[in-house]
């Protein structure tokens, strides 16, 4: 669990964190979203001790994790820009991580073979793509086998193939019962991963929601052989049947009603659905509507 109480911090007269409140829960992926300069890896460099709030507290598990007696068993971390020396293979970087911490070898293998990294093992790092810079600092987060696992934009630079292993990754922790914070810009690529948002913006805390609640139904695309039919059984008072003149007028456009009640209420009348698709307010516009004042200010600096 990570627990961010009231926290601000300020540079100078400049306050980046403003009277920050979440909770991160174990089992759950939270997502912290907010556009570039929102505060977030300024909270995560308070989360994991780096920076000291100027107010409020963080608490991992319960504790100051500066307090932490084994820290990368504790609270894994992908920060970005992670320094490592690029004349150290991979292996070397994370069994000297590894030796200090108590930290078998065994579980340096694990490791590399979790991030699919064993055929770069004995690499240069200062050789290896962003993409395997990543996966290498990934592996270093998830080498203390920690309970809670707190990632600074962990997918950038990554290909497809990267994206897709990074979020089967992190539902997997997340199944196990760890507690995974990880930070971005891009809601597209947070709501494929994350359960729980937190979404800031001048540090400020704008909404703590889901993906669900946050998507905002707008209405149902249907496609059916008996418009007409469809059209006067489900009609009605708070019901909106719209004919879009498409396919033949077999397309109706449906508000009021969720999918699930269009087609109970076809199947007891025996109407056949080509299509009933939800049509929901994409993500992307729900994060820009809550976000715009903030990005408006940072322009306007
Ligand atoms: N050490 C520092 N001294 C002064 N200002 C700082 C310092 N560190 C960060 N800031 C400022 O704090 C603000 C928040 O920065 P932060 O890096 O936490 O944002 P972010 O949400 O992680 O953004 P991004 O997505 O661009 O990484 C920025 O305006 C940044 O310039």
């Amino acid at each position: 669990m990570i627990e961010v109480r009231e926290v601000t911090k300020r540079y100078g007269d400049k306050t980046v964190v403003d009277r920050l409140s979440f909770t991160a829960r174990p089992g759950q992926v939270t997502g912290f979203l907010g556009p570039n300069g929102a505060g977030k890896s300024t909270t995560m460099r308070m989360i994991v001790g780096l920076d000291a709030p100027t107010s409020g507290d963080v608490l991992v598990n319960g504790k100051v994790y500066a307090t932490s007696t084994a820290p990368l068993q504790e609270l894994g971390v992908l920060l970005e820009a992670k320094a490592v020396h690029p004349g150290r293979s991979a292996v070397a970087h994370l069994l000297a991580m590894a030796r200090t911490h108590g930290i078998p070898r065994s579980r340096v293998d694990e490791v590399l073979h979790l991030a699919g990294l064993e055929q770069v093992a004995h690499k240069r790092v200062g050789a290896f793509s962003l993409g395997m810079g990543q996966r290498l600092g990934i592996a270093a987060a998830l080498l203390g086998d920690p309970a809670v696992v707190m990632l600074d934009e962990p997918v950038n630079g990554l290909d497809p193939e990267g994206v897709l292993w990074v979020r089967n990754l992190l539902a997997g922790l997340a199944a196990e019962g760890r507690t995974v914070l990880l930070s971005s810009h891009l809601m597209s690529e947070v709501s494929l991963i994350a359960d729980h948002l937190v979404i800031v913006g001048r540090g400020r805390l704008l909404a703590d929601t889901t993906v669900a609640d946050l998507v905002t139904a707008e209405g149902v695309r249907v496609v059916t052989a008996a418009p007409d039919d469809l059209r006067a059984l489900i009609g009605g008072a708070g019901v909106t049947v719209t004919s879009t003149g498409a396919l033949a007028g077999e397309e109706l456009f449906v508000t009021g009603l969720s999918a699930r009640e269009i087609g109970l209420a076809a199947a007891t009348r025996g109407i056949p659905l080509f299509e009933l698709t939800p049509q929901n307010a994409s993500l992307e516009e729900a994060f820009m509507d809550l976000t715009r004042d903030a990005v408006e200010y940072e322009a306007a600096r």
